[in-house]
């Protein structure tokens, strides 16, 4: 019996500024307009899914929740049962919840962080072709909706549960000076990048606390003309480039990051690698990229 989670599904955001939010998602990322029954919420396709992410009007600016499917009801059922064994206290998904979220089933449970995690399945698609605002297609199918990066207090204690709870397979490692987050000279911090799929990685994580509960979630497009279109974009709105264009070391990906109303950053980015899940070793990159990328840099 294991929890066998087959990729990211969608992404909950609570918003101060819900109209923030909307130019931010139609016209910087590039956002098709979702569907979803919730007057006053905002909805947004990347693909046929009804809704990848779902924007909903609160008194705070945080991640609120990522969705993580599922095959169907064995499948839930198995992850009950384990999550049960190993200790992990869950809660099911109201009627409401389930209809807001369109989905046939979840539950709902806490990392040791404090990240809320939902595990669903039958989430609904839509007949009509997803139509982006500039035409860019989203990479998703079995690779899932992104990655996402949770911040998290304690290196060891997070492998244990994401990678030993909840089956996802570690696939790299980066290490980082303990200055970085406050700590002695000369320690360590630990970026790990964890993958339930080809997509390289689906979730990390970073030993840093951080006010949004999100450090990044990462929505690949499948060509480098259409990073570049939105990075235009990010120039014409203006809105806040945390990290220049740049080519990832342990996943390829070239992106760039930008901040999005809720704190924490978008990244933006194409070529991501796809791994063999059976044949892949994880090793430990040495740098963060091959090139580019300067956070805070312009
Ligand atoms: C290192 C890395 C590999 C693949 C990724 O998709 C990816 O997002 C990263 C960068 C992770 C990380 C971050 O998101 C927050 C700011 C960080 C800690 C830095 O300042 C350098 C690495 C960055
Ligand atoms: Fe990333």
């Amino acid at each position: 019996m294991v929890i066998d989670i087959k990729s990211m599904g969608y992404v909950r955001v609570a918003s101060t500024d819900l109209a923030a939010w909307q130019l931010f998602a139609e016209k910087v990322l590039g956002l098709a307009a979702g569907r979803g029954p919730t007057e006053g919420n905002l909805y947004y396709r990347i693909d046929e899914v009804s809704a990848r992410l779902i924007v909903f009007p609160s008194d705070v600016d945080e991640l609120s929740a990522t969705g993580w499917e599922l095959a169907d009801h064995a499948a839930l059922q198995d992850a009950r049962e384990h999550l049960s064994k190993a200790g992990v206290a869950f809660e099911e998904g109201t009627a409401e919840e389930l209809a807001e979220r369109r989905v046939q089933e979840l539950v709902r449970f806490r990392d040791p962080f404090d990240n809320v995690f939902e595990l669903f399945h039958g989430i609904t698609y839509e007949s009509r072709p997803v139509v982006t605002p500039y035409a860019a297609k989203f990479v998703t199918g079995i690779q899932g909706m992104g990655h996402i990066v949770v911040p998290v207090s304690d290196d060891v204690e997070a492998l244990r549960f994401y990678r030993d709870v909840l089956g996802f397979a570690l696939r790299d490692s980066m290490s980082m000076p303990g200055e970085f987050v406050g700590k002695p000279a000369g320690s360590k911090i630990w970026l790990r990048f964890l993958g339930v799929n080809p997509r390289h990685h689906s979730l990390a994580f970073l030993p840093m606390p951080n006010a949004s509960k999100c450090v990044h979630i990462m929505l690949e497009v499948d060509k480098l003309d259409d990073v570049g279109r939105a990075l235009e974009r990010v120039r014409k709105y203006k809105a806040p480039l945390s990290a220049t264009l740049g080519r990832h070391m342990n996943d390829e990906m070239v992106s760039f990051y930008v901040k999005s109303p809720a704190g924490f950053d978008i990244e933006f980015g194409c070529e991501g690698l796809q791994v063999d899940e059976n044949r892949w070793v994880a090793r430990e990159s040495t740098a963060v990229s091959y090139w580019g990328h300067v956070f805070g840099g312009h």
